[in-house]
Parts: C-alpha cells; sequence; structure tokens
C-alpha cells in the first residue's frame, strides 16, 4: 500500500472550507468511519474495502490568498492502475470542492483587521466604543464590502476609523467569528488579520473610545474581544521578530 497527497487552494474562508468539504463527503463509495473531526482545522476518515483499509486526512490552513487544503490518503492499492484510479477522483473531489466553497463563500460576511506595528515593536489596539462589544478590545479594521478585496478593505477601514493610510503586511491568522456578526452559525462570518505599518496622516480615533501602542508582554492582559485571542500568538511573534 502506499500513500497519495494533495494540495488545493479554495478560494473561501477556513470554516466555510472545512464545512463544504465535510458536506461533500469524501471520493470513495465506501463506507466511512470518522476518526478525528477538528472544526476547522483537520478531520479523518477511515473506509474499507476488500479487507484493505484506506485512511483520509485533510488539514485546512488559512493564506492570504484563501483555504489551503493539505490531503493523505494512506492505502492506496501500490500499482500505477489502482493509484490513477485515486488521483482521478480525488482530482474530481477537490475540483467540486473548490468550486463549491467559493459559491458558498460569497455569502460569508468577510471581517478584517490590522495589527498595525511600529518601529518600537509596539502594536496598535483599539477599544470599542459602542454596541454589544463596547469596552473591548480589537484590531482596527471591519466588514468587506461586496465587491471589494480584503486588502482593499483593510486600508479603507483603516483610513476612515484611524485617519491613516496605511500599507499591509504579512497575513496573520484568520478565526471564524460567532453570531453577533451577520447572525447565523459559526463560520458565517470570519476574521481575517494582516499585518500592517502607518505611512501616512495622524492617528485619530474616529470610532473607537481609545487608542494604545502595546508592546507584546502586554497583550495578554487586555480585554479584547474573545474571538481575537487565537491570533495574539501570531502578533507576540510578529513583534518578537521585528
Ligand atoms: N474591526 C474588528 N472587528 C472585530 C474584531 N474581532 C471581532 O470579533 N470583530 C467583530 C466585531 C464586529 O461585530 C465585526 C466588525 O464590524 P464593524 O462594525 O467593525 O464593521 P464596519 O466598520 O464595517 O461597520 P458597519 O459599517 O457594518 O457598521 O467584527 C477585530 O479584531 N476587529
Amino acid at each position: 500500500m502506499s500513500q497519495l497527497r494533495f494540495t488545493t487552494l479554495v478560494d473561501a474562508p477556513l470554516t466555510v472550507a472545512f464545512d463544504v468539504a465535510r458536506a461533500l463527503g469524501r471520493p470513495w463509495a465506501h463506507p466511512l468511519t470518522e476518526v478525528v473531526s477538528e472544526r476547522p482545522w483537520r478531520d479523518e476518515y477511515t473506509a474499507s474495502s476488500r479487507g484493505r483499509r484506506v485512511v483520509h486526512t485533510r488539514t485546512f490552513e488559512a493564506t492570504a490568498a484563501g483555504t489551503l487544503v493539505h490531503e493523505l490518503v494512506d492505502g492506496v492499492p501500490r500499482g500505477p492502475l489502482g493509484r490513477r484510479r485515486f488521483a482521478r477522483a480525488m482530482a474530481a473531489h477537490a475540483d467540486a470542492h473548490a468550486a463549491a466553497a467559493a459559491r458558498r463563500a460569497l455569502d460569508v460576511t468577510q471581517v478584517v483587521g490590522a495589527a498595525l506595528v511600529d518601529d518600537r515593536r509596539r502594536v496598535l489596539v483599539a477599544q470599542r466604543g459602542t454596541g454589544g462589544l463596547a469596552g473591548l478590545w480589537e484590531f482596527p479594521g471591519g466588514k468587506v464590502e461586496r465587491g471589494e478585496s480584503d486588502l482593499s478593505a483593510l486600508v479603507r477601514e483603516c483610513r476612515e476609523e484611524l485617519g491613516v493610510l496605511i500599507t499591509p503586511g504579512s497575513f496573520l491568522g484568520e478565526v471564524p467569528l460567532d453570531g453577533v456578526v451577520a447572525g447565523g452559525a459559526p463560520g458565517a462570518s470570519t476574521l481575517r488579520v494582516w499585518s500592517g505599518r502607518v505611512t501616512g496622516g495622524e492617528l485619530v480615533a474616529h470610532e473607537h473610545s481609545e487608542l494604545r501602542w502595546l508592546p507584546a508582554d502586554e497583550l495578554e492582559a487586555l480585554d479584547w474581544i474573545p474571538a481575537d485571542r487565537p491570533l495574539l500568538p501570531a502578533v507576540r511573534a510578529l513583534l518578537a521578530a521585528r
């Protein structure tokens, strides 16, 4: 028996890529047994057929360009015929998944955030002034409008909220948001965060009650919107690397 590996880029947020993949099932006709499901990061199934056991593992990785789906199929029959049959089934399945996920992604409320850093290894954090999350801290940003790219939205939101021009940098990560943003189940909205630098203008809190530049060791103690906490290790690593 041998292994097959595939990686597909899906133009959809992490949770959408995961949910659609699970709704589509697997490219095998045999009954499946779930071994692991960690939404939206990873799942693993096994299938048995004629005494052969196939293990299919998928991991989902958020990137700036969309979600990378890494698939490993263990237990593929040796020999060109068996491998070719499995590879064809996998490729057709991956295409169907990418198309369905991209369609579903159109319904997602995408929020983008900027971890703006300065030359003193500090990041800008902002306190929400109104609404149900008032008093909690977040990354400046907001909702992506229809037809707008994530990065255009990031630049626009920073101009509107902070009065500054920013240059986006590296992609830091993505987290599913719960129903507070757009209603619906977790995954109906997601938050994607980039690093960035202020390259023009004067910082003014147009919409937040307070702005602060904080070093890495003061981030943990802040009263964050809970959804943002999983992003803090990436922000700390960013500050440490500067
Ligand atoms: N900007 C931002 N929003 C976040 C973060 N974490 C998080 O859960 N959210 C949620 C809070 C809000 O429900 C939603 C963003 O909505 P928003 O009100 O800031 O968006 P917006 O500026 O486009 O506002 P609006 O035009 O819809 O009123 O995302 C974060 O770090 N930054």
